[in-house]
Order: structure tokens, then C-alpha cells, then sequence
């Protein structure tokens, strides 16, 4: 809970500039997703994640409703499949939404704190009524039960992403159940609870942000960016 509130003072972007100083070069952050509802402030939450798969998977499907027991507090984390996603636009292969207005209204009642959907969603003005913060990669007028079924609740979820080279297909996003997810309309990033250097980077995030605020005053005065950016953070 300490974390959250720590965490709830800052940007996805402060975020990220922690994780790149300690070695994670894409900053934690999960690519394509569009905020579609809620207030404009920080999310923050653990990772409740929720995995569906096509109805033709070997796996069962889970009986129990994922949303009537979201804990209070979590984010919501809805994957598909590995083999059900694309690197390009549209990022699925799926054109079902996962996820709607009734989901946001439960999810809101249990007051989790928001819903990050690795697919589409329906229902944008029942969201947006809420003031519920919901994030996802598009959206959809088709419920998810025709084509596919959650098979995992607090599962790992990967989620994968377009690479810059050009000789390998997509790099792969971890987020484990409990990672902590900090959202707003820049987008989502994943701090994973397990990285050996989680409190260097809880510590490191508000220095970082008291120099950029000083280099923005610089800016304002005339300073060049290069200079000032150089200096405030010198010690970083
Ligand atoms: O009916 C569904 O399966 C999803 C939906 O639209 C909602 O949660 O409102
Ligand atoms: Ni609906």
C-alpha cells in the first residue's frame, strides 16, 4: 500500500525514466494502449491479471467470474493468448471485445482502480459515466463469449510487443499478478515487483523528478536543454 501512495504522486513517464537508469531500455511501458475513460490523474494498483484464450484451447474455462472477485485497490490486466496477438496493428487477432460496461461497473463497485484491456472494449459511454479509468488498444460492439474464455486468473500474462530490429519478430512483456501498474493518458508501465533493484527505483524516481522540475525552470529562463539537463542531473 506504501508503494501505491508513493507511486500515485507520480507519471508513467517518471516511471520509466527510473526503470531505463536501472537497465530496463523500454522503461516498463506497454505500448499501443488508448485511455478511454477516467479522470485525468495517475492509476496505480497491483496486477489483478485475467488470460483468456480461443474456445477451441485445451484448457478449461474458468467457472468462477473473474470481476466478482477483483480485489479492491488492483488493476485490472486482460491478455489474450501469445498466439492470439500481433505485434502490428491492431495487436489481436481477436475482434470481440473482452471487456464492457458491466465488467467497469463491477470493477468499480469492488473499487479497483482501474482496467488495462490488451484487446478491445464496448460500452465506451457506460465507462466514461463511471468515471472509471479504462485502457485498451481499440474498441468493439461484440461481446467476448462467441470466440474466446478466460483460462487463467492471477496468471503470468506476456504481451507481445513490435521490436526496433529488424531481424527479430517482437519482444515479450512480462506482467505478473501483484506488478505494480502506473497508468494515465501517457499510457501504462509495469514495475515488476520481483526487479532486484525495486526500491533503488522507488528511491531514484522523486530525485529525478526535482531535477527535471529545476531544468524546466532553466528552460524558461533561456537556458539551453542540453546544458541544464546536464547539470541537474549530474548525481543522478
Ligand atoms: O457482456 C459481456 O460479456 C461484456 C459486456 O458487454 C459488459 O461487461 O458490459
Ligand atoms: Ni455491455
Amino acid at each position: 500500500m506504501l508503494v501505491v501512495k508513493k507511486l500515485l504522486q507520480y507519471t508513467p513517464c517518471d516511471v520509466s525514466d527510473a526503470l531505463v537508469k536501472y537497465g530496463v531500455s523500454n522503461g516498463g511501458y506497454i505500448p499501443n494502449l488508448v485511455k478511454q475513460s477516467g479522470p485525468d490523474s495517475t492509476v496505480v494498483g497491483q496486477a489483478y491479471t485475467v488470460l483468456y484464450a480461443a474456445k477451441s484451447d485445451p484448457r478449461p474455462a474458468i467457472k468462477e467470474s473473474y470481476i466478482d472477485i477483483i480485489p479492491q485497490g488492483a488493476v485490472l490486466v486482460m491478455a489474450l493468448a501469445p498466439e492470439l496477438q500481433l505485434p502490428h496493428a491492431p495487436y489481436v487477432r481477436v475482434n470481440n471485445a473482452l471487456y464492457g460496461g458491466l465488467m467497469s461497473t463491477r470493477a468499480s463497485y469492488r473499487g479497483a482502480a482501474g482496467s488495462v484491456i490488451l484487446g478491445r472494449i464496448r460500452d465506451l459511454d457506460e465507462h466514461r459515466e463511471l468515471k472509471y479509468p479504462v485502457w485498451s488498444y481499440g474498441v468493439g460492439s461484440t461481446a467476448p463469449g462467441p470466440v474466446v474464455k478466460v483460462v487463467g486468473i492471477n496468471v503470468p500474462v506476456e504481451i507481445r510487443v513490435q521490436l526496433m530490429e529488424i531481424d527479430k519478430d517482437f519482444e515479450t512483456i512480462k506482467v505478473n499478478a501483484g506488478d505494480y501498474i502506473v497508468a494515465d493518458k501517457n499510457g501504462a508501465v509495469v514495475l515488476n515487483q520481483g526487479h532486484p533493484k525495486f526500491h533503488d527505483i522507488l528511491e531514484y524516481i522523486p530525485k529525478r523528478v526535482a531535477a527535471d522540475t529545476l531544468v524546466s525552470e532553466d528552460i524558461k529562463k533561456g537556458k539551453p536543454a542540453a546544458e541544464s539537463q546536464k547539470q541537474r542531473r549530474a548525481n543522478l
